[in-house]
């Protein structure tokens, strides 16, 4: 394919004055963007919006800063390329594209029609940004209680309308409070980040690993059944354990207690959790540093 791609335009307000431009379809581009705070409906409403204006065969945006790319339509020869700022807020890049090449007029126009869709896409920003803080555990920098919740109510209702497996991996660290008394709590928290880096590594991309609380971690181990997580739960404790970390002139080694649910038919997210924090609690019963089954 043929791929004609105008040089990117940067859109932002400093070079447009939106206040200038406003007329009919601005305003009810603006109002109809005013719906939403979500990224990918933000641009569905606005490219349906300009579609008679500046009629287009389909659209990409990409938005690094919280991994967004998506794509409406169909590939085509010609296209136009937008990066989208505010000050110095990089709001994404949107890509439009159709078979036949776009008018100086046309693009003048779609700048102008830009103009509506940077401050809502600055809005979605700022939300999003708020909602990461909320959910980000600031010490390991994963996810914490609230978004494990979030997480696990969304993957119950998906794995069972897809009748996919779902398991837990609850990880408690063995005898964390002699690691505080020990060496202080700056060491603690040390370990602590390095354990969800550890963690982190250790399971695949699509499982999601949170800060549940305290020194305790949890997994949500997708589209894994029974076997699949005790497996996955030996192998993160086995990694736990084969980590040594320095602090000071000290060589600390780690163990953690590890404890698996897999959900049952017609099982809520409570009871997959406590059934999960229930085998991790006799994993340290019958001696710490092993993985048990709820
Ligand atoms: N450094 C640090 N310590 C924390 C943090 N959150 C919780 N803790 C400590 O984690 C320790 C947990 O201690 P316990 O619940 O007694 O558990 P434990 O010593 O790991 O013993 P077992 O779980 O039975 O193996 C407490 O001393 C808490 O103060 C944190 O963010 N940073």
């Amino acid at each position: 394919m043929i791929d004609k791609t105008t040089e990117l335009i940067v859109v932002s307000n400093k070079n447009l004055q939106s206040a200038a431009n406003v007329d009919f379809y601005h305003h009810d581009i603006s109002s109809a963007l005013q719906t939403t705070l979500e990224f990918e409906e933000l641009i569905a409403i606005f490219c349906t919006k300009i579609q008679q204006m500046i009629p287009h065969k389909g659209i990409e945006y990409h938005n690094p800063e919280f991994d967004l790319n998506f794509k409406r339509g169909v590939s085509a020869a010609y296209s136009c390329r937008y990066a989208l700022k505010v000050e110095d807020q990089q709001l994404g890049e949107l890509i439009l594209m159709r078979e036949h090449s776009f008018s100086g007029k046309e693009l003048q126009i779609l700048a102008r029609l830009l103009c509506c869709l940077i401050y809502p896409l600055r809005n979605a920003t700022l939300f999003h940004q708020a909602l990461k803080m909320a959910y980000t555990d600031t010490l390991t920098k994963t996810s914490n209680r609230a978004a494990f919740y979030d997480c696990l109510q969304r993957e119950i209702k998906r794995v069972k309308r897809s009748v996919q497996p779902l398991s837990l991996v609850f990880v408690d660290l063995d005898d964390f409070k002699a690691i505080n008394d020990t060496y202080g709590h700056e060491c603690g928290d040390m370990v602590l980040a390095a354990v969800a880096n550890w963690l982190t590594v250790s399971v695949r991309g699509s499982d999601a690993v949170f800060r549940y609380g305290g020194e305790e971690f949890v997994v949500i181990l997708c589209d894994t059944d029974a076997d699949g997580a005790r497996v996955i739960a030996e192998r993160i404790r086995k990694d736990i354990a084969a980590h040594t970390m320095a602090y000071d002139r000290h060589l600390l080694s780690i163990t953690a207690s590890v404890g698996v649910s897999t959900l049952m038919a017609q099982e809520h997210a409570d009871s997959l959790v406590k059934r999960a924090d229930a085998a991790m609690y006799r994993a340290k019963k019958l001696g710490r540093n092993q993985v048990c089954v709820g």
